[in-house]
């Protein structure tokens, strides 16, 4: 029997493979599509100024705050109502001393007006129901400061002024700042493209009627969204039956299209290991972890590509730690730092392989003291590779050092958040 290897060797290989996908290229992705979590490779700048134009912050009266100085409960001012302007495309005439202008929230500010007196503050009390009806007077009841409700030029952000950074993992807010600075395009580390490819006769595609001996593809719908969550781009999905001429050239055609390869299944000691035959230049290892102990590393003509074994829980525990942080460090985001943690239970573990068992955050019960309190964690389920409903309760992975055959409660191990 072969020797297994480290853990850590096989993710310094895989690192090393990799290395060519940590430079990506900058690419402009319109705002609208897609691009929340990914990461600005560039400063955005504001074109203009934000707000582009003085507007008002209320719905009422556009004055010169001296001409209501004197306004007050009981003693109001009153002023002709010259015009109305709305939020709408325009400019408005500039305001006659003397005078008051209706104006709505976001409609530019006359020039000569410099404060804004709410209608809650004048006679009129609300503008609803009130589009065509223009009154000819208005009493203002409150003085107001000069500038009180009117956002200047550049209030929010100075023309050239950076908006965001590059480096930030967009989110909604980020999205919103840049749309209101007329940005349409933002410049965008290129994911990387990975061709997820399940292998196996048994498999059936989402939504398909598995016939005897079949089951549903759960490596493929897995494997593409943990790529997408670790900030890379599905760029082909295949599903291979068990013939190798069938998967070479499934292989072949996804490596491409793809900046990397990663299939599932046909790896271990079986008949039909078709990914070990359809590919003679990569190197299959046994790796010493459990789940996850098969793994497979090389290229297909210059693109690299990975094979994970095919047990489902396997798959995904091979992704968290062979691939995960490659992804993200290529998406320019920041790994998944492992913790320490405290063992809830006992756990048993064969010598010589690392475990990595799946886990579940214990809080401390509601009321109970939090401060100081370790961060403890339970085992879920059982450790065999094929229980991946149980590990859709997990939040960890546990990881037992291959050294230790038992672990006490209370003891401190690491764990792999998920
Ligand atoms: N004699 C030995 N047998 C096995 C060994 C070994 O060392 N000696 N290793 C075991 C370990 S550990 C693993 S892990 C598996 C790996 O097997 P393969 O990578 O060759 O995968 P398959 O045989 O194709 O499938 C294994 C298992 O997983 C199911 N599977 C496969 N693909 C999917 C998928 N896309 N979605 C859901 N389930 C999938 C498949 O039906 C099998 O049940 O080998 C052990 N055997
Ligand atoms: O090592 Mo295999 O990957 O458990 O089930």
């Amino acid at each position: 029997m072969s020797e297994r290897v480290d853990v850590e060797q096989h993710r310094a290989d895989v690192a090393e493979l990799l290395a060519t996908l940590a430079d990506r290229p900058v690419e402009q992705v319109p705002l609208d599509q897609g691009v929340l979590g990914r990461v600005l490779a560039r400063d955005v700048t504001a074109p203009g100024p934000l707000p582009r134009f003085r507007n008002s912050q209320m719905d009422g009266f556009a004055v010169r705050a001296a001409d209501v100085a004197t306004a007050g409960p009981g003693a109001p001012v009153t002023l002709p109502v010259a015009g109305d302007v709305a939020a709408a495309p325009g400019e408005p005439a500039p305001l006659a001393p003397g005078t008051a202008v209706r104006i709505m929230t976001g409609a530019p500010v006359p020039e000569g007006a410099d404060a804004v007196v709410p209608v809650e503050d004048t006679d009129h009390v609300t503008f609803n129901g009130a589009a065509a009806a223009l009154a000819t007077t208005v009493d203002v009841a409150r003085a107001r400061m000069s500038g009180e409700f009117v956002r200047e030029p550049g209030s929010d952000v100075a023309a050239g002024a950076v908006v965001l950074p590059a480096g930030t993992v967009l989110a909604p807010h980020h999205v919103a700042a840049a749309a209101a600075c007329g940005v349409a395009h933002l410049a965008l580390r290129a994911q990387v493209s990975v061709a997820v490819v399940s292998t196996g006769s048994e498999l059936v595609g989402p939504g398909g009627e598995p016939g005897p001996g079949q089951i549903w593809d759960a490596n493929g719908p897995a494997l593409a969204a943990a790529v997408q969550a670790a900030g890379g781009r599905v760029g082909e999905r295949l599903t291979l039956a068990d013939d190798p001429a069938a998967v070479r050239a499934g292989l072949e055609r996804a490596a491409a299209g793809c900046d990397l390869v990663l299939t599932t299944g046909g790896v271990s000691q079986g008949a039909y290991e078709v990914v070990k035959d359809a590919l003679p230049e990569v190197v299959f290892r046994s790796v010493a972890m459990q789940p996850g102990g098969p793994q497979g590393f090389g290229r297909i003509g210059g693109t690299p590509v990975l094979t994970f074994p095919g047990n489902p829980v396997s798959a995904q525990v091979s992704f968290v730690v062979f691939l995960r942080d490659v992804l993200r460090r290529s998406a320019g985001l920041p790994p998944v730092e492992r913790m320490p943690a405290v063992l809830d239970g006992a756990v048993r573990s064969p010598a010589g392989k690392r475990q990595l068992l799946r886990g579940r955050w214990v809080r401390p019960a509601a009321g109970a003291a939090a401060v100081g309190a370790e961060e403890r964690v339970a085992v879920v389920g059982g450790p065999g590779s094929h229980l991946v409903a149980s590990m859709a309760a997990a939040d960890v992975l546990i990881d037992v050092p291959a050294a230790a055959t038992t672990l006490e409660p209370g003891a401190e191990v690491a764990v792999w958040p998920l």
